[in-house]
């Protein structure tokens, strides 16, 4: 993390496979986070496609250097939400996607230790799918001020499997679980608001109470989740819908389960995993 910056809180957003919706879930809690009054950075290190500058309608925003590191992008005029993603520095989206393991590492570096976030309230970290070389760079880079992952999974069995090889990561490099969210968990019809499983439903609760990890929430499909105004969360812009509903019980337990984890530290006890 640059010297200069101050940032209070990192949360990494991690799935197993790709797809199912982890940027959309990273840039749901920054937005929604931005609008509790929190400052707060969003960084994508999905060097193989980054799709956080299209989620917030920032593509073709560019990045430069000031004496004390890269300025990110900001998302508002008033300047509480910061983004920093590769996709700001490539001419050609698919560049990156032919990048070997070092290169790789080597960027990610550079973006946790040299991006000028200034004062930040929560820092949430979008990661690529799975646990690759990015994961362990990122881990290395943040163990000591990381508070914790989220996992993103949807209901389907595989993805739930994929989910349980992110939680031995977490297990294995002492990362906290703060919870699992389940996501395209159901379709909900716009006319008659019944709610179809489409792949069934539950699993990424079931496996959370199993494994004994708080489970933050369940978002159905909903298409216009990532249409509309790409500047407010769907839980301002679509309150009283399930997937806006969702996302308020989402944010309001990752907060609670991010304050009994930094109570456990405070107290000299083991993270939850
Ligand atoms: N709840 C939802 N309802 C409808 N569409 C959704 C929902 N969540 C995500 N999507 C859509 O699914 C697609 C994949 O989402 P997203 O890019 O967030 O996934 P990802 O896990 O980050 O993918 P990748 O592994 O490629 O980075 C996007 O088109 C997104 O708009
Ligand atoms: S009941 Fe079925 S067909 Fe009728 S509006 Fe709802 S989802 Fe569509």
């Amino acid at each position: 993390m640059e010297d200069n910056s101050s940032v209070q809180h990192v949360i990494l957003v991690l799935s197993g496979k790709g797809g199912v919706g982890k940027s959309t879930v990273s840039v749901q809690l920054a937005l929604g986070l931005r609008e509790k009054g929190f400052k707060v950075g969003l960084l994508d290190v999905d060097l193989c496609g980054p799709s956080v500058p299209h989620l917030l309608g920032l593509e073709g925003s560019s990045v430069h250097r000031c004496p004390e590191g890269w300025v990110p992008v900001y998302a508002d005029k008033e300047q509480k939400l910061a983004v920093m993603s590769i996709g700001f520095l490539l001419a050609d989206k698919n560049e990156s996607v032919i990048w070997r393991g070092p290169k790789k590492t080597s960027m990610i570096k550079t973006f946790l230790q040299d991006v000028h976030w200034q004062e930040l309230d929560y820092l949430i970290i979008d990661t690529p799918p799975g646990t690759s070389d990015e994961h362990i760079t990122v881990v290395e880079n943040l163990a000591n001020i990381c508070d914790g992952a989220v996992l993103v999974t949807t209901p389907q069995l595989v993805a739930i499997e994929d989910v349980k090889k992110e939680c031995n990561f977490c297990l294995r490099t002492g990362i906290a679980i703060l919870g699992i969210v389940e996501n395209m968990s159901g379709y909900v019809c716009p006319n008659c608001k019944e709610c179809s499983n489409v792949f069934s439903s539950g699993g990424g609760k079931s496996l959370a109470e199993l494994s004994n990890y708080p489970f933050l929430g369940a978002v159905p499909i909903d298409p216009r989740v990532n249409g509309g105004n790409r500047s407010e969360s769907i839980m301002k812009s679509m309150p009283s819908t399930p997937a806006g509903q969702a996302y308020d019980q989402i944010l309001t337990r990752l907060l609670q389960s991010i304050e009994e984890n930094v109570q456990r530290k405070k107290n000299g006890m083991e993270v939850s995993n």
